[in-house]
Formats: C-alpha cells, sequence, structure tokens
C-alpha cells in the first residue's frame, strides 16, 4: 500500500478496507496479506518467480482475496494453472509508468470467476486507473501486440533506409500520437471518413495493398538495435543521467497531458 502509495498509483482513494499488499518479498508475504483484499504481484518477468510467488500466496491467501500480476505478456494459464484460489487469479497488466498512464490490461485465466474479473475492474476504476476486459487470453495481450507491430515496422523503416529512427518517432509524437493520446486506431478512422464502413470503402484496398508490403519479423539485435541505440544517444552523451533526465522529461509531458484529459473529459 505504501509502495503504491508512494509511486502516484493510488490516484484515488481507497477506504481503509480496500487494502492493496504489493508483495515484492517473500519477508513480509504473511504480515501483508492479513485481510487482504486484493494482492497486485510485481516481480521481474521471469515465470518460474512468479510461480514460486504464486505458489506462496496460493497457500497464505483468503478464499475471498483477488491475485492479480503486472506480467507484460505471461499467459494467465502458464502461471495460474493447478492453484487451489485459480477463480481468483487474473493479469492487471499496468503501462510504464503506471502513475500517469492509466491504462490496465485484465486477462483472465479460463476459470477466472467473473466475480474477479468485476472487483478487479471496479477497483481500478476507484484507484483511477482506466481498465480494460480482454475476454480471453492472447499472447502479448492487446497493448503489447498493437505496440510490437508498431516497433517492429519501425524497425523495418529505419532498416530499409526509408527514414531516420528521429523522424519515425517524429511521426508517431508530431502525427498519429497526436490523435491517439485523445482517440484509438479505430475511431481515428471512423472520424477520417463518414464513419468505419466508409474509411474501409475508401481505403481498404490502398490498406490491404501497403499490409502486404510488409516485411518479415525483425530480430530486434545487431547493426539497426545499435543505430536506434545511437539515434536517441548522440546528442545527449554531455548530460549525465540522459536516460533518467528524458524520462523526467516525459513524465512531465504524461502529467500535463493527463491533466488535459481529465479536463477535456468534463467538456
Ligand atoms: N516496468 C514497466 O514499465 C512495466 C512492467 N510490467 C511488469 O511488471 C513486472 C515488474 O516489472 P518491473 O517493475 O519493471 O520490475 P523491477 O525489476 O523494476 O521490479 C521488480 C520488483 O521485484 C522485486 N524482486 C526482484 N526479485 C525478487 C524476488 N526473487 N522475490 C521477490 N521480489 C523480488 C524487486 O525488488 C523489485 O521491487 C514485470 O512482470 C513486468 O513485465 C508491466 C508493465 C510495465
Ligand atoms: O509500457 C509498456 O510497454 C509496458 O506495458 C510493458 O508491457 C513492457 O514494458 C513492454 O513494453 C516490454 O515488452
Amino acid at each position: 500500500m505504501v509502495e503504491l502509495k508512494k509511486s502516484g498509483m493510488l490516484r484515488g482513494s481507497l477506504s481503509a478496507e480496500e487494502q492493496i499488499s504489493l508483495i515484492s518479498g517473500f519477508n513480509d508475504l504473511k504480515l501483508a496479506l492479513e485481510g487482504a483484499i486484493f494482492v497486485q504481484e510485481c516481480v521481474p518477468e521471469n515465470l518460474e518467480l512468479k510461480l514460486k510467488i504464486f505458489a506462496d500466496l496460493d497457500s497464505y491467501i483468503n478464499d475471498s482475496a483477488i491475485i492479480s500480476s503486472s506480467t507484460s505478456c505471461l499467459s494467465p494459464r502458464k502461471m495460474f494453472n493447478g492453484l487451489k484460489h485459480v477463480k481468483n487469479c487474473i493479469v492487471a497488466h499496468p503501462v510504464n509508468p503506471p502513475y500517469y498512464v492509466p491504462l490496465v490490461e485484465l486477462v483472465p485465466h479460463p476459470k477466472t470467476d467473473a466475480v474477479t474479473v468485476e472487483k478487479t475492474y471496479s477497483l481500478m476504476k476507484k484507484i483511477g486507473q482506466s481498465p480494460v476486459k480482454l475476454l480471453k487470453e492472447t499472447d502479448g495481450f492487446v497493448l503489447n501486440r498493437l505496440q510490437y507491430a508498431v516497433v517492429s515496422e519501425a524497425w523495418r523503416l529505419v532498416q530499409d533506409g526509408v527514414i531516420s529512427p528521429r523522424d519515425v518517432d517524429i511521426v508517431m509524437s508530431e502525427g498519429l500520437g497526436m490523435r491517439y493520446a485523445f482517440l484509438g486506431p479505430l475511431e481515428t478512422a471512423h472520424l477520417n471518413a463518414e464513419g468505419f464502413k466508409s474509411y474501409c470503402e475508401r481505403y481498404g484496398e490502398s490498406i490491404e495493398r501497403v499490409l502486404a508490403t510488409f516485411g518479415p519479423i525483425p530480430t530486434f539485435s545487431g547493426e539497426v538495435a545499435e543505430k536506434i541505440d545511437q539515434a536517441f544517444t548522440e546528442d545527449l552523451t554531455d548530460k549525465p543521467n540522459q536516460l533518467q533526465a528524458r524520462r523526467e522529461w516525459r513524465d512531465a509531458c504524461l502529467s500535463r497531458l493527463a491533466k488535459l484529459k481529465q479536463e477535456m473529459k468534463k467538456n
């Protein structure tokens, strides 16, 4: 709870009994679980480690508590299969940095109770997050499938010498990202024509033609990775802690965008 408060994840107010226990170490497990109704696991993306944590939680947790994993894309089936409390288990995948980006993907195990999904959904809303419900698991869930589609095409465009790493990022930040900060890709398309069906009539053939040119899955290493890394490092080398400074600038932007989005929701 304290760690979550410090991280700013608890935007909303939780009543005393709605304790969230952030489990990141075995030593406080039993204490942290007393009376806990919701446990958010946040250990590194390592299936073996998570399985150990869930096995321990499964033996301590009370029957009404929810066990939730922050995993980016590990399968709920692989993580929760065989647990006594599997019906109380769910993935609640946050987005970096979670204290400014409110999306949380709720991904059930096939045996997750509907009540578990609804309780997790309402708790996430209560603490100011924006949860979405996946109706079934898929590798990478939704955020990372969309993110990796964009990252892989950005990689290919740089690899094929079409555009520089910095300019492909400007295409997103000064182009698509301006709209995607407020509208998703489907509603953006819907508004770009006289509705989504009209968009398909107008642009469907072109979209299919362009998609047919998409290259193979890149191997994320080697000289292209080097070129991209260099592009985002070159003009910051004289700045100490340049990555952290850039993250702080990112967070300042996200904080102001979050405020603007809140204001726009009121209009
Ligand atoms: N970092 C991010 O932006 C995001 C991370 N995630 C997911 O959240 C989970 C955690 O990721 P990060 O916060 O980046 O990891 P991290 O490495 O920054 O933090 C992991 C936490 O687990 C603790 N820990 C490490 N080994 C442990 C062990 N053997 N037993 C108990 N606790 C241990 C560490 O002390 C630390 O507090 C991963 O599953 C990741 O995929 C999901 C979305 C975004
Ligand atoms: O913000 C993100 O991208 C996260 O939600 C993640 O899932 C991971 O950090 C991911 O990007 C790494 O694959």
